[in-house]
């Protein structure tokens, strides 16, 4: 389940129990977890904020200290503003020892956070707002450099709930106990690289009745992957057309039509240079292939015999890549999935957004959607959702940012971020066999939305894998759809109906 900040309000009200009594339920849970995670002779450090999450932090302490562990407690903002938290100060015992930030010298702060085993980060929680203070920045630099080993209660402080970043400075931490529900921040762990390992405590919360998330799992992909019948043949399973390849770049032509076809599709179609056609016969002999030099006539022909185009992977010097793409767009009336070249022609013709148009995927990586959007790269790295967003429903399109965590938007405002895949998937090739993917699960009759969300998690669990058999290093195309293979044969009985 995943909750944005303005969601957890009404979360709390439905679970029928007060803010103390969550802050109880929750302190002991992630108190219960430290002394699970850390072995016996552990002592805490614990970073007070002003708000609830400081408050988790009282409640935190008082069970630790009833275990016998070594505990303090650092006051780091002046006051504590929260009813809940200023109870759970109340209910320490005396023998807890709690310093004010202010009152220690910078010595002695640094002094203390090297001789605590571990540092519990409760600055602060969801309601933060970037950026930090100065003081709290230069604190959180150092601990950082130390690279000590802290415990972020809920969020690392400095991570803003419902964003992809927060401030360069928030706290890494070893381990974080996300509570009641993730946040959005949580999603994009790959990106910010604040935490390493991320530890759910459940508060009781109910799934909200309308979430704008979608959370993919292996479940939920072979739910939606189309199933194959006794009956089908190669016109039932998929018919897609592929616009792609150079002679400078015949591969991402290959790439594309071998995805598309690891992922079933039934009838491929390749609209190439033609001096790329005898490389791709020799790897791909199954496809039937047409020049680029197609008539207009012929073209809108073979548009209206596919399910689905994928147009742009590595077709940079496609003589007429402008003229077929105009065409494909404002004829087809399938699904089109924009890659590579496609995306900087579009950013080029803007005006093409701008009329009434069919379902378009666009599959930019940050740089291409940058072009896209008229945004610097820093400002979309900034804030990936809301750059995302605004360009998905302005364009109604479905945008699938590439990255570390890809973010796929529906036109309606859907948001997916996948947590499949790994960096044997950083190298050319892998953008092309993606494209493949999605463009065949489209043509096999998927929504735009479903296709991306589906082609995206299997592109990921595809290379996770391939490297169960072969290094980071050494994955490359072949172990990919390999990979994808094991994990559609892993499920075949329940794609043959
Ligand atoms: N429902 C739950 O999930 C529960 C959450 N708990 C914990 O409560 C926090 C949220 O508490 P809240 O008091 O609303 O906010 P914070 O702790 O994040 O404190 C914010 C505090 O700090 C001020 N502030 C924000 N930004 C800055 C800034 N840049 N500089 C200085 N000060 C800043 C802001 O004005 C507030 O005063 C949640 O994360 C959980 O940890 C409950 O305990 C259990 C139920």
């Amino acid at each position: 389940m995943i909750l944005e900040k303005n969601q957890i309000a009404a979360a709390e009200a439905a679970s029928g129990k007060t803010e103390t009594q969550l802050m109880e339920l929750a302190g002991k849970r992630c108190a219960d977890t430290l002394l699970h995670e850390y072995p016996e002779n552990d002592s805490f450090l614990i970073l007070c904020g002003s708000g609830n999450n400081g408050g988790d932090g009282f409640v935190i302490a008082r069970h630790c200290l009833a275990a016998n562990r070594q505990v303090a407690i650092i006051l780091m903002l002046d006051d504590i503003r929260t009813p809940a938290a200023i109870e759970a100060r109340q209910k320490l015992p005396d023998s807890c020892l709690i310093y004010g930030y202010q009152e220690l010298s910078e010595t002695q702060f640094q002094t203390m956070a090297q001789r605590y085993d571990v540092i519990v980060d409760c600055v602060f929680g969801f309601n933060f707002h970037a950026p930090l203070p100065d003081f709290l920045r230069s604190a959180f630099r150092w601990i950082n450099q130390q690279r000590l080993p802290v415990v972020s209660i809920d969020l690392n402080s400095g991570l803003e709930a419902d964003h992809s970043l927060g401030d360069p400075d928030a706290l890494h931490s070893e381990l974080t106990l996300a509570l009641g529900a993730l946040k959005p921040v949580h999603l994009f762990s790959r990106e910010h690289q604040k935490l390493d390992r991320l530890i759910p405590i459940g508060l009781g919360f109910a799934e909200p009745e309308a979430s704008r998330w979608i959370q993919m799992d292996a479940l939920q992909v072979t739910r939606l992957l189309p199933r194959l019948h006794d009956n089908d043949y190669k016109n039932t399973t998929g018919r897609l057309t592929v616009i792609a390849g150079s002679p400078w770049m015949a591969g991402a032509a290959q790439f594309n039509l071998e995805a598309a076809q690891a992922m079933g599709c039934g009838m491929l179609h390749a609209l190439v240079d033609p001096a790329v056609y005898p490389i791709l016969q020799a790897a791909c002999p199954h496809i039937v292939y047409h020049p680029n030099t197609l008539s207009e006539a012929d073209l809108t022909a073979l548009l209206n015999q596919s399910d689905a185009v994928a147009i742009g992977s590595g077709c940079d010097h496609l003589a007429n890549l402008e003229t077929v793409l105009e065409r494909v767009l404002h004829c087809s009336s399938v699904p089109v999935i924009l890659d590579a070249a496609a995306l900087r022609c579009l950013a080029r013709h803007p005006e093409w957004l701008n009329t009434p148009h069919g379902d378009w995927i666009l599959t930019p990586h940050v740089g291409e959607f940058s072009a896209l959007c008229g945004r610097s790269v820093e400002e979309i790295q900034a804030d990936r959702i809301r750059c995302a967003e605004e360009y998905a429903l302005a364009h109604q399109v479905t945008l699938v940012l590439k990255g570390a965590d890809t973010l796929i938007i529906s036109p309606e405002g859907l948001r997916c971020v996948n947590k499949t895949g790994n960096p044997s998937l950083a190298k050319a090739g892998s953008g092309d066999l993606l494209t493949g993917m999605i463009a065949a699960l489209a043509a096999r009759g998927l929504t735009p939305m479903e296709a991306a969300c589906c082609g995206v998690w299997l592109h990921g669990k595809a290379a996770d894998k391939a490297i169960e058999k072969t290094s980071l290093y050494g994955v490359h195309h072949k172990e990919i759809l390999a990979g994808l293979d094991a994990f559609l044969f892993d499920h075949q009985k329940e794609l043959w109906r």
